[in-house]
């Protein structure tokens, strides 16, 4: 009876202990993903300014930019990963179109079509998206080492009231200046007849993807506005979306 107790309490030990470092190794993990990301989009920052001080002009910055831009926002995929296997509490839904959407704009839109590089409009979602990030990713890192400044709690849970829509707005107005060079050049399209007897045209994909944004963009929009209310007044909210 002893030696079952004793056998019980040392596999309830090693249990705990085997839980520790899962957790351990996931703090670590997240430590060094937030602390690479914050990093990531500073350098972005960091090279925007410098490029803009030195050019007086935002002429050519997309290009400057596009591989470390491509590469960090690219890497946030692993966000969709973190959700999906529950290592952090967030809804594999929002991370997720949050994530695409992103993704979407800088490979399919942005990169894809150089005419539109230089749109004040790039610029718009550009710095939007670099504010955001860096608080965003500071903010995760603070948590995690339990010394968050009231500062980053209080701008990740407000700047985004207003960042968001501004990016949104950024987002439209490129994707709508790409629409010319889309249609001239049918880029991305498949036109009948060929082999696999499909059609597809990227012009009205794109119409298609900015009307998206209606449906899309509020339910975003509110998801923070829950968040804001949860962390900044300590409301206890149930979501829905998963
Ligand atoms: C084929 C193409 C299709 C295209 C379709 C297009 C349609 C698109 C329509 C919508 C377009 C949107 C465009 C976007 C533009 C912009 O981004 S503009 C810039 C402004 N943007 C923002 O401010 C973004 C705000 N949104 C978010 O931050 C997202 O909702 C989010 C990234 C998904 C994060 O939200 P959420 O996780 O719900 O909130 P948090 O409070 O941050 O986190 C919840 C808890 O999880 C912990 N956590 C999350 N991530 C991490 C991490 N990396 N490391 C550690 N911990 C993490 C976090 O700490 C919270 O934990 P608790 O504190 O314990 O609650």
């Amino acid at each position: 009876m002893a030696s079952s107790e004793e056998d019980g309490t040392v596999e309830e030990k090693e249990n705990n202990n085997k839980k520790r470092t899962k957790s351990a190794l996931i703090t670590a993990w997240l430590t060094f993903y937030n602390i690479a990301m914050t990093a990531g989009w500073l350098v972005l920052a960091i090279t925007m300014m410098r490029f803009y001080i030195q050019k007086g002009s935002h002429k050519g910055l997309y290009r400057s930019i596009a591989r470390t831009l491509k590469f960090f926002q690219t890497f946030a995929l692993v966000e969709v990963v973190h959700c999906a296997v529950g290592i952090v509490r967030t809804s594999v839904i929002v991370t997720g179109v949050q994530v695409c959407s992103r993704i979407y704009m800088v490979w399919f839109i942005t990169s894809s079509i150089r005419q539109i590089q230089n749109e004040e409009s790039v610029i718009l979602f550009l710095v939007v998206w670099t504010v955001t990030e860096i608080t965003r990713y500071s903010y995760y890192t603070f948590n995690l080492l339990h010394h968050l400044p009231y500062f980053i709690k209080w701008a990740r849970y407000n700047f985004f009231i207003v960042l968001y829509p501004l990016g949104v707005v950024g987002e439209l107005f490129t994707i709508y200046a790409a629409l010319p060079f889309v249609r001239r050049s049918g880029m991305y399209s498949m036109r009948l007849p060929n082999k696999y007897n499909v059609s597809f045209d990227y012009y009205y994909f794109l119409i298609i993807v900015m009307l998206s944004y209606i449906p899309l963009f509020p339910q975003l929009y509110l998801h923070m506005l829950r968040q804001r209310r949860r962390v900044l007044h300590g409301e206890v909210i149930v979501e829905k979306d998963d």
